[in-house]
């Protein structure tokens, strides 16, 4: 014999309470949620939700299409049982409802619930009463007009969630926008709808009105004000543009409404994760929420709104960039850091950032695209300091340079081919740079073959090549230029030194396969202070001077000392004080 499910509502109650709502708070909105569906299944449009509080009493009225004695069986005291349900279990379109669950969330409250309604179709009033223990109670009811008024009686200890304050907060919270009347003990809640679609006098009031809006909701007085629409999710709004940095991990949250009523104030996951920079309030016709109505629910049609949504932002700032590209940079200057780490995904993003963002180069700031197209073969550093170290000497041997150091920078432009194919950035291989400095004259390179041999020797332990170049800056004596090889290897011999054994083995082989180019000592020609230590020949103090200008020129580049590198600095420091001091040929005051 088939048997039906037995349901002990205490057991339901509790999963509800505990499990499904956040907050036993809801109970005002699912009552409120069957008022307005029972006006919408009247379908005579307007409609009117009274709520009478006082004395642990809550009274909730409504003028819609109520319910038959039969109805009242099958609909009230039938767990998980909707009228807002086709045939097949689908959400009729036009309900805030669709479980079947709603009115128990009163059992949150409420030991009792008294429901006394009238049926538009005709028939008699019927009271319905129903136990959180599990009976109900059906008789004839008082009631003249079609609707139905739901009574609760507050269970000890929940007093205060019907006491008149909270319920008009609730009410205002969740019921603000409704398109029905809502009167809470006489006074109304609902005004003119959602802010963003009422009737102004001329777009600087609505302006206004939705920056002043923004400030009792969020706080803050917005960047700009952007209007949101996604016809096929029936979905509009605004999306307020934060006026201060956020960082882009931390999660932006949304107030959402589903047919004007609040679903809930921070609703994560309507906006691409790269829209960090918004805050938005929505009003979705199609969206539809999770069980507890808390929540959206994920599917297809919320990803292609949220998508959608992603192009309304994306086109703000296209168009921004096109008319008012000033505030566009303001823009980019508040959210530069968010702005870059989207550039890393999203092409759209990528091209602002190459148009529109300010780089440091070394022939001042401007854009990337500025950049390209002013230094067709420029370069970039990976690092600060190496930007701070070559800027000058680059800038001066015509080869452009850009400071790729900062956070994302190097993904960024190395990203840009993405865009277009024929971008062409490359890092800067300081060696390189070499290349560009003039080579001296065969004489007075012959001339300085016995100074070279003696420097050479003065810095061979430090594994390090003098050359001699002629070079701009002239004010600049030497430049210490690391090899990618010497840089890579250094890195290495530093791992090496941190890993334990069998890493050390796996590093040293690997060691073994990188070249051996060696770091340059560049000595400048140009230079006055350079020029009379090379005319020094292999003699004199040739050893401490190289020295010291090997030391110098790291010191300069912000190099990092090894203790030998340090070492030679102190004592080419003390080897030129001696030599100042005592030598007879050292230049006095009195000549
Ligand atoms: N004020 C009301 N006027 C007319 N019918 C009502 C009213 N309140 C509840 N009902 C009927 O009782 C049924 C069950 O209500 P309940 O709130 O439990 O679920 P629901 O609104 O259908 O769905 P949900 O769980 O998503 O809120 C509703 O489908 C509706 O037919």
């Amino acid at each position: 014999m088939e048997q039906a499910f037995q349901v002990d509502l205490r057991g339901v109650v509790d999963l509800l309470s505990r499990h499904l709502y956040a907050s036993p708070r809801v109970y005002l909105r699912e009552l409120l949620q069957n008022a307005v569906d029972a006006i919408t299944a009247r379908g005579e449009g307007g409609g009117r939700v009274e709520i009478e509080t006082g004395g642990g009493v809550l009274r909730v009225r409504d003028d819609g299409v109520g319910l038959t004695e039969s109805e009242v069986h099958s609909l009230l005291a039938t767990i998980g049982r909707s009228s807002k349900r086709d045939e097949l279990g689908f959400a009729r379109h036009d309900f805030l409802g669709q479980f079947g669950i709603g009115l128990l969330s009163a059992f949150l409250v409420a030991d009792e619930i008294e429901v006394v309604t009238r049926s538009a179709k005709g028939g008699d009033a019927v009271r319905w009463t129903g136990r959180s223990e599990g009976s109900y109670l059906v008789e004839p009811g008082e009631r003249d007009e079609p609707g139905t008024t739901v009574t609760l009686r507050a269970r000890p200890g929940s007093a205060e969630l019907l006491s008149p304050s909270v319920v008009a907060e609730l009410a205002r919270t969740y019921g603000s926008l409704l398109p029905v009347e809502l009167v809470v003990d006489g006074v109304p809640i609902t005004g003119d709808g959602p802010p963003w679609q009422a009737s102004y006098r001329d777009p600087a009031e609505r302006r206004r009105a939705l920056e002043r809006y923004c400030e009792d909701l969020y706080g803050f007085t917005p960047f700009d004000v952007v209007d949101m629409s996604v016809p096929e999710a029936g979905l509009t709004g605004v999306a307020f543009v934060l006026p201060q940095p956020v960082s882009p991990a931390a999660r932006a949250s949304h107030r959402v409404y589903l047919k004007r009523m609040l679903l809930a104030e921070s609703v994560e996951g309507l906006l691409p994760e790269w829209a960090f920079f918004a805050r938005c309030v929505v009003d979705a016709g199609e969206l539809r929420p999770t069980a507890s109505r808390e929540a959206l629910y994920e599917d297809e049609l919320l990803e292609s709104a949220r998508q959608g949504l992603g192009d309304v932002l994306r086109q703000w700032l296209v168009t921004l960039s096109e008319t008012e590209p000033s505030r566009l940079r303001a823009f980019l200057r508040l959210h530069q850091l968010g702005v870059k780490a989207m550039a890393l995904q999203d092409d759209d993003m990528l091209r602002i950032v190459d148009r529109w963002l300010d780089y440091e180069t070394s022939a001042g700031p401007m854009t990337l695209h500025e950049f390209r197209r002013r230094h067709p073969n420029g370069r970039f550093t990976g690092s600060v300091d190496e930007f701070r170290r070559l800027a000058a000497v680059a800038g001066a041997q015509g080869v452009g340079l850009v400071n790729g150091g900062y956070v994302h920078d190097t993904e960024i432009i190395e990203r840009l081919p993405e865009l277009d194919p024929d971008i062409r950035l490359a890092r800067l291989d300081a060696a390189e740079l070499t290349t560009t400095f003039g080579v001296l004259d065969p004489a007075t390179e012959l001339a300085l073959r016995p100074f070279l041999a003696a420097a050479q020797r003065a810095v061979e332990r430090l594994g390090c090549e003098v050359v001699v170049r002629e070079f701009d800056p002239a004010s600049l004596p030497a430049l210490y230029l690391p090899s990618r090889d010497a840089q890579f290897r250094e890195e290495l011999a530093r791992a090496q030194e941190e890993a334990d054994e069998l890493w050390a083995d796996v590093l040293g082989a690997v060691h073994a396969t990188v070249g051996d180019e060696r770091p340059q000592l560049v000595l400048n020609h140009r230079n006055p202070l350079a020029r009379r230590i090379m005319s020094l020949g292999d003699g004199g103090p040739v050893d401490v001077a190289v020295q010291a200008l090997y030391g110098q020129a790291l010191l300069l580049g912000h190099h990092p000392l090894r203790p030998a590198d340090t070492a030679v600095l102190n004592r080419s420091f003390i080897g030129l004080l001696e030599w100042a001091v005592h030598s007879p040929e050292a230049p006095s005051e009195h000549g």
